[in-house]
C-alpha cells in the first residue's frame, strides 16, 4: 500500500476560487514560476465577522463546493478613524460609491489613514482545517487618482502614489496582496516536497 501523504503536503498546483479578474491577474503575476495557478469561479456566500473569520469560512465554502484543494483570498480596506470599518466589507461601499465619491467616507474625519489587508486561505480539501496568510500595506483614502480598473486602486494612496497610479509590478511589491502570498511562497517552499 502506497504510504498516505504527509498531512500538510500541498499539491503540484492551486485551485484559485475567485470570481475577481483583477485579483486573478495579479496572483497569476505574482505566483509565476512558483506553482500552477488554476482558478474557478464559484459563487461563495461571505459571512460577517473578523477578518479572518470571513476567509477561514469562505475557504471551507469553496472546498466544500468543488469538493477538493482550494486558495481563496479576502480583502479588506480598513479606515483608522472608523476603527478598521468597512473592513471586508469594502465591496459594498466601493459598489455603491464607486471610486470617485469613496474618499468623502472620511471627509468627517481628520485622519485619513487606511490598512489595506489581505488573507489568503489554503485548504487541503472538505474536513481539512484552512491556513491562512495575511498581509497589511499601510497607507492614506484619498480623492480617486489614476485608472479606475480595479475596485479601490485609485483611492489608495501608499508613499505619494495611489495604486492606480503604479506599474502593477512596482504594486505588487509592496501591496497587502504582495505580502500575503510572500507569506504562502515561504509555506510551499519548506511542504511541497515533502
Ligand atoms: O488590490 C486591490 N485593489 C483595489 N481593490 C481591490 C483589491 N483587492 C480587492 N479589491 C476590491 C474588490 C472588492 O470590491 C473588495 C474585496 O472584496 P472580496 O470579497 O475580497 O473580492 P471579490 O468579491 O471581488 O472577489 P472574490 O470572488 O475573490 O470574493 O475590494
Ligand atoms: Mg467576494
Amino acid at each position: 500500500m502506497a504510504p498516505s501523504a504527509p498531512k500538510e503536503a500541498v499539491p503540484k498546483h492551486l485551485n484559485f476560487i475567485t470570481g475577481n479578474k483583477n485579483k486573478l491577474a495579479e496572483v497569476q503575476a505574482i505566483l509565476t514560476g512558483v506553482i500552477e495557478l488554476r482558478n474557478q469561479n464559484v459563487e461563495l456566500v461571505e459571512i460577517q465577522g473578523t477578518v479572518e473569520e470571513v476567509t477561514l469560512d469562505k475557504c471551507r465554502r469553496a472546498a466544500e463546493a468543488v469538493q477538493g484543494p482550494v486558495l481563496v483570498e479576502d480583502t479588506c480596506l480598513c479606515f483608522r478613524a472608523m476603527n478598521d470599518l468597512p473592513g471586508p466589507y469594502i465591496k459594498w461601499f466601493m459598489q455603491s460609491l464607486g471610486p470617485q465619491n469613496l474618499h468623502k467616507m472620511l471627509s468627517g474625519f481628520d485622519d485619513k489613514s487606511a490598512q489595506a489587508v489581505c488573507t489568503f486561505g489554503y485548504s487541503a480539501g472538505p474536513g481539512h482545517e484552512p491556513v491562512l496568510f495575511q498581509g497589511r500595506t499601510d497607507g492614506k483614502l484619498v480623492e480617486s487618482r489614476g485608472p479606475t480598473v480595479f475596485g479601490w486602486d485609485s483611492c489608495f494612496e501608499y508613499e505619494g502614489q495611489t495604486y492606480a497610479e503604479m506599474e502593477k509590478s512596482e504594486k505588487n511589491k509592496i501591496s497587502h496582496r504582495g505580502k500575503a502570498l510572500g507569506k504562502l511562497k515561504q509555506w510551499l517552499a519548506s511542504h511541497v516536497d515533502e
